[in-house]
């Protein structure tokens, strides 16, 4: 056992990245079982939004069950102590959404854009800070893009007034020091202006393993999802990492045993099932995929009679980011007109 003497905030994103596993079919009743497990168990940060962020409940993404403002606010209403969060990327979600989130009780902004568009998430960050908001950007894809890059990308966030930059590891497609060498170029950008965190996926079964490397390269804020609840393989299950945590002395203010009861007994009847490291989430991983594609390549391989592996491949091979989910469905027709 080592003793780091480091201390990590950690978020749980189950109500957000795990809206792609649900389909973005939460209820409110949901929400609220789940807010009071995390919350009693310590867990200091709370994300809850549709999968997309803010504004994402559309044709494109796939509608909400519940309006996300609902279930803001009624994670606010539940939460003792944990702050709510909310994503949103910039054009999917506009500034008024912000606004009602933040009148709903909502105490975290967090802005994601493409590793490389930094530059379009100026104005939000601005407006999340004149209404008092605490500041996240989101550097997705992260994979894609050397630790140079991402380190301007980030020092951009931080001069728009981004409290903390993530290295997004949307694909799950980063291994070990790849992980830690980017988290460490932003630290070394960033120095006293901003945080850095991390947000992993288990595609490549490393969520927990690069959070670790995240932390060690200098890492002050890191998400994960109770039982893994996420997109693709799922994200870095935030139960495991807190008793990893307390093993190597890596403080998170959360209580082991309740966290790991809370993905147990509320987290996982909230889930349709399990977020599986599978042939379709493993793939992801290896081709470098955005793991919220899964589900759209499932449902365009079953539509189109096609395999989604091979819908995932191209879409790795094409280089798709967020936004572009239509094109699986251009992917899935060509396979299926080749036969
Ligand atoms: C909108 C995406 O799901 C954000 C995210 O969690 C990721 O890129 O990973
Ligand atoms: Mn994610």
């Amino acid at each position: 056992m080592t003793h780091e003497d480091r201390h990590v905030r950690i978020t749980d994103s189950s109500l957000r990245d795990g809206s792609h596993a649900k389909r973005h079919q939460f209820t409110t009743e949901q929400v609220r079982s789940v807010v009071a497990a995390l919350d009693a168990a310590g867990v200091p940060v709370i994300e809850v939004s549709h999968g997309d962020g803010l504004g994402g409940s559309s044709f494109n993404y796939g509608f909400s069950r519940t309006p996300e403002q609902e279930l803001i606010r009624a994670a606010v209403e539940t939460a003792t102590s944990a702050r709510i969060a909310f994503l949103m990327l910039p054009g999917l979600g506009v500034r008024d959404d912000i606004r009602q989130a933040a009148d709903n009780g909502a105490r975290i902004c967090r802005i994601a854009t493409h590793c490389t568009e930094a530059d379009i998430a100026g104005q939000h960050f601005g407006l999340a800070r004149d209404l008092g908001l605490e500041t996240v950007g989101f550097l997705m894809m992260a994979h894609s893009r050397p630790p140079e890059v991402l380190a301007a990308q980030a020092r951009i966030m931080a001069d728009a007034g981004c409290e903390c930059v993530y290295v997004v590891d949307s694909a799950g497609a980063l291994v070990l020091e790849e992980a830690g060498d980017r988290v460490a170029a932003l630290v070394a950008e960033l120095g006293a202006d901003a945080q850095v965190g991390f947000h992993g996926h288990e595609n490549l079964g490393l969520g927990v393993a690069n959070s670790v490397l995240a932390v060690r390269a200098g890492a002050r804020q890191i998400d994960g999802s109770a039982r893994r609840f996420g997109a693709g393989a799922g994200n870095t299950p935030v139960e495991a990492f807190v008793a990893v945590a307390e093993r190597l002395g890596i403080r998170t203010g959360i209580d082991t045993a309740a966290v790991i009861d809370a993905a147990e007994d509320a987290v996982r009847p909230v889930m349709d099932g399990e977020c599986l490291l599978d042939r379709m989430s493993l793939t992801m991983g290896y081709a470098g995929v955005y793991s919220s594609f899964l589900k759209h390549a499932d449902q365009q391989a079953r539509r189109y009679g096609v395999s989604g592996t091979e819908i995932l491949v191209e879409a790795g091979r094409r280089n798709l980011v967020g936004g572009q989910e239509d094109q699986l469905i251009d992917i899935a027709v060509t396979l299926a007109e080749r036969g």
